[in-house]
C-alpha cells in the first residue's frame, strides 16, 4: 500500500490531470481522462477521490457530475494493472465507490460511448444516471475470467432483480441506452450536448434527499424468488461455461445480493478474491490482450513486413468468386460493413441460392440498403474495375489455378487477388500471375459471416502493402486477422492434423467416437473431433487425402501396406466412412447417425460394428482409455505442432497460434489457447514428458515425435513470451 502523504508535487499534478475538476456554477463537472478508454488506473481512482473530497469542502458546491473525456465513459478498472502493485494501491476502486455512495451531495453519472466493468459500477453508485442514446453499458467481467467485483452484483440485481442480473453478469452483454433506461439502469436519455445537459440535470436536483436514490439502500425485487431463479439458470450456465468458473461464481455472488449490503459486498470480494487468485482469470486477460495484439503483426520473413511501416491500400469494392457456403458468407461480411460486392457464380442455380441466403441473412431493418452495395453476374469481365478479388471456389489447386489466371488477365493490375484456401500452396497460385506481389491468402471460417478469424497468409512474394491490405480489409468486417506463414494447412488446419489423426488412432485402441468428444468437450471444446467432422463434412478431409495420394475413392491406393502412408502410420476409418457415402450430417451418417431434420448426433451400432471388425482384422485388442489419456493423446500433438510452426517462422508469435485457435476452433478461451495452455497452464516440462512416454509406446506415430524446439526450451528455460518478436519495439 502507498501512503499518499508521500507523493510528491508531480504525482499528484497527474491525478488532478486524469480526472479533470471544473465547476459550473453550484456544479462540479470531474472528467475522466485516461485515453484510450478512461480505465481506472491507480492516478485516476486518486484524481476522483481528491475531487470528490474538494467538492464536499466547498461550500458554493450543490451537485457533482462524473463523465469521460474523449471516447469513452470510465470501460472498468485497468486490466493490465492486475497482479501488479498498483492494483492493490490505495485508493482501490470499492473505496472510490463507496465515496460516490455515500456523497452527501448528489452524484451524477453521465454516460457516453460504453460504461463497462468498473465505469457501470461506478455509475449504479451514483445518484443518478444520464446516457446519450448510442451509450451501452454492461459488466463484462465474466470474460476476463472475474466477477465485478465493485459492487457490481450487489447492486445490479437491486435494481433489474435476481433473474436479469444473473443474465446480464453471466453473458456479460452490452446493453444499449434505451434498453437500459427501460430496466431502471439510466434515469434519463440525454439529447444534443452531454456537459450542457448534465450540468443541467445536475442543478435541477440540488436540495433533494440523495438518501433514497442509493441503490445500495434497497432490496433486491425478486429477493423471495432467489432459489428458484438460480436453479432455474444453473444448467444452461454450466453448460455454458464449458468449464470456466467464473459464470457460476458470479452467480454465487449475485445470490448474496438479498443479504444485506454490506454481508453481500463481503461475499462478493472473498469470490472475487478466489477468481482473482485462479490460473483462469490471468488466461482469459491474456486471452483479451491477444486479442488486441495481433493488429501489431510483423513477420520474421521481411522486416518490411510490419504493421508500422506497411499501408494498406484502399479497398472499396470487392469481388467474390464463388457463391458457396464460404463466398456467401465471406459476401454477407463484406456488405454488412458497406463494402461494394460483385459477387460472381458460373452456375446459375447456386447464384440464386447464394442470393437467397443473403437476403435472408442481412438484417431486415438494413436489408435493402446493404443489397444495393450487391451485384451478381456469371460474367468474369464484371470484375475488371473492382480493388480486390476474394476466390471461394472449391478446395483444388487446379481448379484455384484456373481461376487466378483469368482473374489476372481480366482485373485491373493494381488489384489485388486472394484466396480463401484453407491450406493449399500460396505460392503455386500466385505463380500462375503476372502479379505475385499482390497474390495473398485469405483464410475465413465458416459460417464465415460469423466466425472472427481472418487467418491471413504471407506468400513467398506477397508484398508488406498486401499483407497490410488484407489485415486492414479484417478489421472493416470486424474479423480477428492473424498473419501467417505459407505451408500446407497454414497454422490452424496444420495443428488439426495431429489432433484429428491421433483421435482416430484412439479408436483402434478401444475408443468410441463419442468416448473422444465427451474427453475433449469436456476439456471446453464446443465440439470433439468426431462431431466437428461431422458438422464440416467427411468428403473435406477425404478429398484432401486423395489429392495428396494417401488414398483413393476405391481405397488404399495400389500396392500400400493397409495401416501405413508413406512410412507413416496411418488410420483408413474416416476413408472407410466416406467409401459408404457417410459424409457427415448432410448426409444424415457420419461417425454418428442423425435423424432426418436433427443435428442431434446419436452412436451409431453400425459404426461401432464397422470399428469392432476392423479392430478385429488388424489385431488390435480393445483397452479401457481414459478421459485423461483422450486429451492428453489429442491435445498434446496439436500443441507440438505449434512448437514446430514456431520454430519455422510460420507464425511469429505464440500468441498468434492461440488467437487463431481461440477465434478459429473453438478452444476454450478460460484456458488462454494451446500455447498458453502448455505453458502456463500444464508446464512445458510436463507436455515434454507426456510426449515421450506416448512416443516411447507408440513409435510409429509420428506426431508424437516431440519438437526440438520445445526440447531446447525445457532444457533452457526459455519462455514464450521470450521467443516471440515484441511487435511494440
Ligand atoms: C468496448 C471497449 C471499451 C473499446 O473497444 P474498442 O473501441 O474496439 O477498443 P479496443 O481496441 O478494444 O481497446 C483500445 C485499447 O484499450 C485497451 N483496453 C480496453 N479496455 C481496457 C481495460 N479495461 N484495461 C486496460 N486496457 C484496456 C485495449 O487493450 C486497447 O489497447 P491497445 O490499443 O491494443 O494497446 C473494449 O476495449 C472493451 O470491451 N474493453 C474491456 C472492458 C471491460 O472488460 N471492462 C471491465 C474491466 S474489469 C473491471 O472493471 C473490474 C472491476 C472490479 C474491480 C474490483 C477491485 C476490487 C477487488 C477486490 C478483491 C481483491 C482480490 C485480490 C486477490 C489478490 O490478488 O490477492
Amino acid at each position: 500500500m502507498v501512503n499518499t502523504m508521500t507523493l510528491t508535487w508531480e504525482a499528484t499534478r497527474e491525478f488532478a490531470v486524469m480526472a479533470e475538476y471544473s465547476t459550473y456554477g453550484s456544479v462540479v463537472v470531474l472528467q475522466v481522462n485516461n485515453p484510450p478508454v478512461n480505465s481506472f488506473s491507480y492516478h485516476v481512482r486518486q484524481g476522483l477521490v481528491d475531487g470528490l473530497e474538494k467538492a464536499q469542502r466547498d461550500p458554493a458546491i450543490r451537485s457533482i457530475v462524473i463523465m469521460g473525456k474523449g471516447r469513452t465513459f470510465p470501460a472498468g478498472a485497468d486490466v493490465r494493472e492486475f497482479g501488479t502493485a498498483s492494483a492493490g494501491m490505495m485508493p482501490d476502486l470499492l473505496s472510490v465507490l463507496a465515496a460516490v455512495d455515500t456523497s452527501p451531495k448528489p452524484v451524477v453519472s453521465a454516460i457516453h460511448g460504453t460504461a463497462l466493468g468498473g465505469g457501470f459500477e461506478l455509475a449504479l453508485a451514483s445518484h443518478y444516471r444520464l446516457a446519450v442514446p448510442s451509450a451501452r453499458v454492461g459488466l463484462p467481467e465474466v470474460h476476463l475470467g472475474i466477477l465485478p467485483g465493485a459492487g457490481g452484483t450487489q447492486r445490479l440485481p437491486r435494481v433489474v432483480g435476481v433473474k436479469t442480473a444473473i443474465q446480464m453478469i453471466t453473458t456479460g452483454q452490452h446493453i444499449k441506452a434505451q434498453q437500459a433506461l427501460s430496466l431502471g439502469l439510466v434515469d434519463k436519455i440525454v439529447q444534443g450536448d452531454l456537459l450542457k445537459e448534465a450540468v443541467s440535470f445536475a442543478r435541477s436536483i440540488e436540495g433533494r434527499p440523495v438518501e433514497d436514490r442509493r441503490i445500495s439502500q434497497k432490496t433486491v425485487p425478486d429477493a423471495e424468488k432467489v432459489g428458484e431463479v438460480v436453479d432455474a439458470a444453473r444448467k444452461t450456465i454450466i453448460r455454458r461455461a464449458r468449464g470456466a468458473i467464473a459464470p457460476m461464481t458470479c452467480v454465487q455472488a449475485i445470490q448474496a445480493s438479498v443479504l444485506p449490503f454490506d454481508v453481500g459486498m463481503q461475499r462478493e470480494r472473498e469470490l472475487m478474491a478466489f477468481l482473482m487468485t485462479s490460473w483462469q482469470a490471468p488466461a482469459q486477460q491474456y486471452a483479451f490482450f491477444s486479442e488486441r495484439e495481433v493488429r501489431r503483426w510483423s513477420h520474421p520473413r521481411d522486416k518490411r513486413v510490419n504493421f508500422k511501416t506497411a499501408k494498406p491500400r484502399v479497398i472499396k469494392s470487392v469481388g467474390v468468386v464463388g457463391a458457396g457456403t464460404m463466398g456467401v458468407g465471406i459476401t454477407i461480411s463484406l456488405l454488412q460493413a458497406g463494402l461494394k460486392v460483385v459477387l460472381l457464380e458460373v452456375n446459375k442455380k447456386q447464384l440464386d441460392r447464394g442470393i437467397t441466403t443473403i437476403q435472408k441473412t442481412l438484417s431486415q431493418k438494413s436489408a435493402s440498403q446493404r443489397m444495393s452495395l450487391l451485384t451478381t453476374t456469371m460474367d468474369y469481365s464484371a470484375l475488371s474495375d473492382v480493388d480486390m478479388v476474394i476466390e471461394a471456389v472449391f478446395e483444388s489447386m487446379r481448379l484455384k489455378k484456373e481461376v487466378f489466371k483469368k482473374l489476372d488477365s481480366i482485373t485491373k493490375p493494381q488489384a489485388i487477388l486472394a484466396s480463401n484456401t484453407s491450406g493449399l500452396d500460396i505460392d503455386k497460385i500466385a505463380a500462375v500471375t503476372k502479379r505475385p506481389d499482390k497474390v495473398v491468402g485469405t483464410h475465413f471460417f465458416a459460417p464465415a459471416n460469423i466466425m472472427r478469424l481472418l487467418e491471413n497468409i504471407l506468400g513467398k512474394h506477397t508484398s508488406a502493402e498486401t499483407i497490410a491490405t488484407a489485415m486492414q480489409l479484417g478489421t472493416t468486417i470486424g474479423k480477428v486477422g492473424v498473419l501467417v506463414g505459407n505451408c500446407p494447412g497454414f497454422v490452424g488446419n496444420r495443428m488439426l492434423g495431429p489432433y484429428v489423426t491421433e483421435a482416430v488412432f484412439l479408436l483402434e485402441e478401444g475408443a468410441d467416437p463419442q468416448d473422444v468428444d465427451k474427453a475433449i468437450e469436456e476439456f471446453g471444446f464446443a465440439m470433439g473431433p468426431f462431431r466437428m467432422g461431422d458438422l464440416s463434412g467427411l468428403d473435406i478431409g477425404w478429398r484432401g487425402r486423395i489429392e495428396k495420394g494417401l488414398t483413393t475413392e476405391q481405397g488404399p491406393p495400389p500396392a500400400t501396406p493397409p495401416l501405413y502412408r508413406r512410412g507413416n502410420r496411418y488410420c483408413p476409418l474416416a476413408d472407410m466412412l466416406c467409401m459408404q457415402g457417410r459424409l457427415g450430417q448432410k448426409t444424415g451418417a457420419g461417425w454418428y447417425r442423425y435423424e432426418p431434420g436433427s443435428r442431434a448426433a446419436l452412436p451409431d451400432p453400425v459404426v461401432q460394428q464397422m470399428i469392432r471388425e476392423y479392430r478385429q482384422e488388424h489385431g488390435f485388442k480393445k483397452r479401457t482409455i481414459s478421459s485423461q489419456e483422450i486429451v492428453e493423446r489429442c491435445l498434446y500433438p496439436l500443441i507440438n505442432e505449434g512448437f514446430h510452426i514456431l520454430d519455422e517462422g510460420i507464425a511469429a508469435r505464440s500468441m498468434d497460434i492461440d488467437v487463431t485457435y481461440l477465434f478459429g476452433y473453438g478452444w476454450p478461451r478460460h484456458t488462454g489457447g494451446p500455447m498458453y495452455y502448455a505453458e502456463k497452464v500444464v508446464g512445458l516440462e510436463k507436455i515434454l514428458r507426456s510426449l515421450e512416454s506416448y512416443q516411447a509406446q507408440y513409435p510409429d506415430h509420428h506426431y508424437l515425435q516431440p519438437s526440438p524446439l520445445l526440447r531446447d526450451m525445457v532444457a533452457k528455460g526459455t519462455s514464450l513470451a521470450a521467443l516471440g518478436t515484441d511487435s511494440k519495439l
